[in-house]
């Protein structure tokens, strides 16, 4: 069966814009892959591309390694949320998933399993046009899940979700990629998927420019080490004149850039310092995106 999803070389041009550029990566089954960039950076392009919405100028983006127009069982193949789905205002959420189930073959009985999963099952009756925004992305994974596809592709799903609502987003994906389906999840607000993918596909102005475990990346792009203590001065300038990058962190404290604990251990030890503190700062995803991108990760 291959990978999940795999796209290669992929291009997509809008007149003179090139929106999306030679773009390679794949989604293994079982995981969960955050796709990110900031608004405008070509996801939703590619996502389209990937769905057969739209043709692709160069490349290829295939699910199951095919063509989703050539999938022999689409809904039991690929299920996808774009533009947090499309509801009918004056049908409730239950008739709205009993529509599509009937047009893919899927029994009621589906339905109202899936209205259960998604927390909708007391107001599957009520119009969706009530609905808050929380309520249709649920209903939007519902509709997603009704052929229980092996690939989910979802554009933005956490948009508009209060915090509750993205914990609760995070667990079902969570669980989702446990049964051993693929997730391929879009966001320009690196927190969304911070704890939530396995691995992440960094894109800006159409081009991949990181991809890689999710641990992996904010190893690589650690903030530093902060040493604390009496002497933490001295320790400052004694790394300063080895080359290290040093900066200020309050009073006694210093954030050490571009050397690992042991070397600073080492000089500490050498010149007899004393210190309170040694310890690893954590980088936002937010920085590491800041840092990859030149952009900030929050809404244009
Ligand atoms: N149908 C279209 N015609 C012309 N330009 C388009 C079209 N669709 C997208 N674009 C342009 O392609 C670029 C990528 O857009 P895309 O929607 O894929 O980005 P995105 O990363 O999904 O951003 P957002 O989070 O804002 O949706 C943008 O500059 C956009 O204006």
């Amino acid at each position: 069966m291959g990978n999940a999803i795999e796209v290669v070389g992929l291009s997509k041009r809008f007149g003179d814009k090139l929106a999306v550029d030679d773009l390679s990566f794949s989604v293994d089954f079982g995981r969960i892959v955050g796709f990110l960039g900031p608004n405008g950076a070509g996801k939703t392009t590619t996502l389209r591309a990937l769905l057969g919405l739209i043709n692709a100028t160069d490349g290829t983006a295939t699910i199951e390694g095919r063509a989703f127009t050539s999938l022999p069982e689409p809904a039991a193949t690929v299920g996808a949320v774009l533009d947090g789905g499309m509801f009918h205002p004056g049908r409730s959420g239950r008739n709205h998933l009993r529509t599509l189930a009937r047009a893919s073959g899927v029994g009621d009985a589906r339905v109202d399993e899936l209205l259960e999963l998604v927390q909708l099952k007391q107001d599957g009756g009520r119009r969706t046009k009530g609905y808050s925004l929380g309520m249709r992305q649920r209903l939007g994974l519902a509709a997603a899940l009704l052929g229980d596809p092996r690939v989910l592709v979802l554009d933005e799903p956490a948009n508009g979700l209060d915090p509750q609502g993205i914990r609760w987003l995070r667990d079902f994906l969570r669980s989702l990629a446990a049964e051993g389906r693929a997730v391929l999840v879009s966001s320009h607000v690196l927190a969304e998927v911070a704890q939530t993918a396995d691995d992440v596909v960094v894109i800006h102005r159409g081009r991949s420019i990181m991809q890689a475990p999710l641990d992996q990346l904010m190893a690589q792009h650690a903030g530093g080490t902060r040493v604390a203590g009496p002497d933490a001065a001295r320790l400052g300038e004694l790394l300063r004149a080895d080359g290290a990058t040093v900066r200020e962190d309050g009073g006694a404290a210093i954030v050490v850039g571009d050397r690992s604990g042991e070397q600073i251990g080492r000089v500490i030890a050498a010149n007899a310092i004393v210190i309170s503190e040694l310890s690893p700062v954590a980088q936002s995803l937010e920085d590491v995106f800041f840092e990859l991108t030149g952009t900030e990760g929050g809404p244009a």
